[in-house]
């Protein structure tokens, strides 16, 4: 089977920015703006929600969805990959002092 990873997308996502199409689905995003952008990611989060409800077929098609439109938002905001693993990265090893927090559990 077929497999894209996350840096992959975000190329695609980048190099639509950077080289528009006439019939891109990626570039109407932006041609419609941040709002849109985050309208599609609102939608596509419940949808997340109300797929992990029902199925992991849906799960898997809803959160590719997801990935798919916030690496469209990662662009559109000058946002890197590299961003996201640095602040990933400068998580690592904080786990001790999270769980001795005992306020995020509920
Ligand atoms: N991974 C995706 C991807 N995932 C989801 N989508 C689109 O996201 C849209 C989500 O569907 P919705 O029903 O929520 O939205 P809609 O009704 O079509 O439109 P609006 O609600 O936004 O007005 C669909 O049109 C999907 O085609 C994607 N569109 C593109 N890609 C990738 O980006 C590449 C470039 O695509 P284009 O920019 O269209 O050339 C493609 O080859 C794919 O690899």
């Amino acid at each position: 089977m077929m497999q894209q990873s996350i840096e992959a997308l975000y190329e695609q996502a980048l190099n639509r920015k950077n080289k528009p199409e006439e019939s891109s689905y990626t570039n109407y995003l932006y041609t419609k703006g941040l709002d849109k952008i985050l309208k599609k990611i609102g939608e596509e989060s419940t949808e997340v929600i109300l797929g992990a409800k029902n199925t992991n077929g849906e799960l898997i098609y809803e959160t590719a969805d997801l990935l798919f439109h916030l690496m469209v938002l990662l662009v559109e905001k000058d946002v890197t990959l590299d961003d996201i693993k640095d602040e990933l990265g400068s998580r690592q090893g904080q786990e001790s002092r999270l769980h001795e927090r005992k306020d995020w559990r509920v």
